[in-house]
């Protein structure tokens, strides 16, 4: 019968290809048993549905499968622990935004929500709250900050850095600025990755108390990727009180959460409407659906936004209601929700 010992001793042929090490050495194959001519053992990877699971199971059954008096080899994979990742794979802080103390990512189920009107008034209330705040416009199905704070479409460079455009006080890169670096919008995962990482590397950022950044929607890959190229970010979620939205939301918490994503709260738009003729608000898409998703999920709801026609309407004119009409009840909540997310942001770095 063979032992743990010489089973770990054959398994040292299986190297981890970026680590260029062995996956036991690394401790990322353990708890190796033998009974009989049966082999169990551990593997412990980042996620357990990465690229590399099926390689490295494949490799472990062939290796340890082909060794005398070995017939069966069970590997239970499980995902490794927050120290042991942060050991193995430490994360480098990207050089254009060392000098940026949070980024606050915003994110939705579906489209059409209201993420990027979101995203532009938060980052013109961290703004008016007093911090440093910029905006990077990563939404690759239709970046359209540019629309809304009525910017070129074109970016400037110095010295081989991207300069960030400068508006209402925030600075601002859109995807929408980069199309001549790119000749076409063809956003697969790795490209989506590529590219926001050489925004975040190239741009020049300068010092930030904030960078807000505009996520692509919904639960497919673009959201993730882009998401996981800023692990030290957190995430707003943004919903609509209907169970249409709801239903989108829970999916992207639950897929953000298996990233192990930062979730910061959740905001609810289009919360309610006043008319005008009287001062009960009227609750257009149902009532309490962003209170129920933050009971379900245990995230805070941070804040509830009406259904606003200027603020819609600064959508299109390049004046948002943070510029043309800040003491607002709008403009109150997301001063109210910068505010909530900044004091968890420092909490959280104290
Ligand atoms: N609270 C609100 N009151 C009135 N209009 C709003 C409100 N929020 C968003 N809108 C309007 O709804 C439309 C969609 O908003 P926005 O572009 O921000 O959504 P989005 O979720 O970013 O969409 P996508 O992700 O599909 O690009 C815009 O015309 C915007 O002005």
């Amino acid at each position: 019968m063979m032992t743990e010992k010489e089973i770990g001793a054959a398994l040292r042929a299986i190297i981890h290809p970026s680590l260029k090490k062995p996956l036991i050495d690394l401790g990322m194959i353990r708890d190796i048993a033998v009974r009989g001519t049966e082999v169990t053992l551990t593997l412990a990877l980042k996620s357990d549905h990465g690229p590399l699971k099926e390689k490295f199971v494949r490799d472990i059954e062939q290796t340890a499968g082909a060794l005398a008096d070995v017939s069966v080899v069970k590997v239970n994979v499980i995902t490794l622990s927050e120290e042991e990742l942060q050991r193995l794979f430490p994360r480098v802080p990207l050089k254009g935004i060392e000098k940026v103390r949070h980024i606050v990512a915003v994110a939705s189920g579906k489209g059409g929500v209201g993420k990027t009107t979101v995203a532009v008034n938060l980052a013109l209330a961290f703004s008016r709250n007093g911090l440093r705040t910029g905006l990077l416009d990563a939404d690759v199905y239709g970046p359209s900050v540019p629309l809304m704070l009525a910017l070129p479409e074109s970016l400037e460079e110095e010295a081989g850095m991207i300069l960030p455009r400068e508006k209402f006080g925030l600075r601002v890169v859109s995807l929408g600025m980069t199309a001549g670096e790119t000749d076409a919008f063809i956003w697969r995962g790795p490209l989506v990755s590529k590219m926001i990482r050489h925004l975040l590397e190239r741009v020049q950022w300068g010092e930030l108390d904030y960078l807000v950044i505009d996520l692509p929607p919904g639960t497919g890959d673009p959201s993730i990727t882009v998401a996981q190229a800023i692990p030290q970010a957190s995430i707003l979620m943004v919903t609509t009180p209907q169970e249409v939205s709801l239903i989108d939301v829970r999916r992207s918490v639950t897929l953000f959460q298996k990233h192990r994503l930062r979730i910061a709260g959740l905001v609810e738009n289009m919360s309610y409407f006043r008319c005008g003729h009287s001062s009960q608000p009227i609750e257009i898409f149902g009532h309490g659906g962003g209170e129920k998703l933050s009971r379900e999920t245990g995230l805070p709801l941070l804040g509830a936004i009406p259904f606003d026609l200027e603020l819609g309407r600064g959508g299109d004119n390049g004046v948002p209601l943070l510029v043309s009409a800040p003491d607002s009840e709008t403009s109150r909540v997301f001063l109210q929700v910068a505010r909530e997310l900044d004091k968890q942001n420092e909490a959280a770095s104290r």
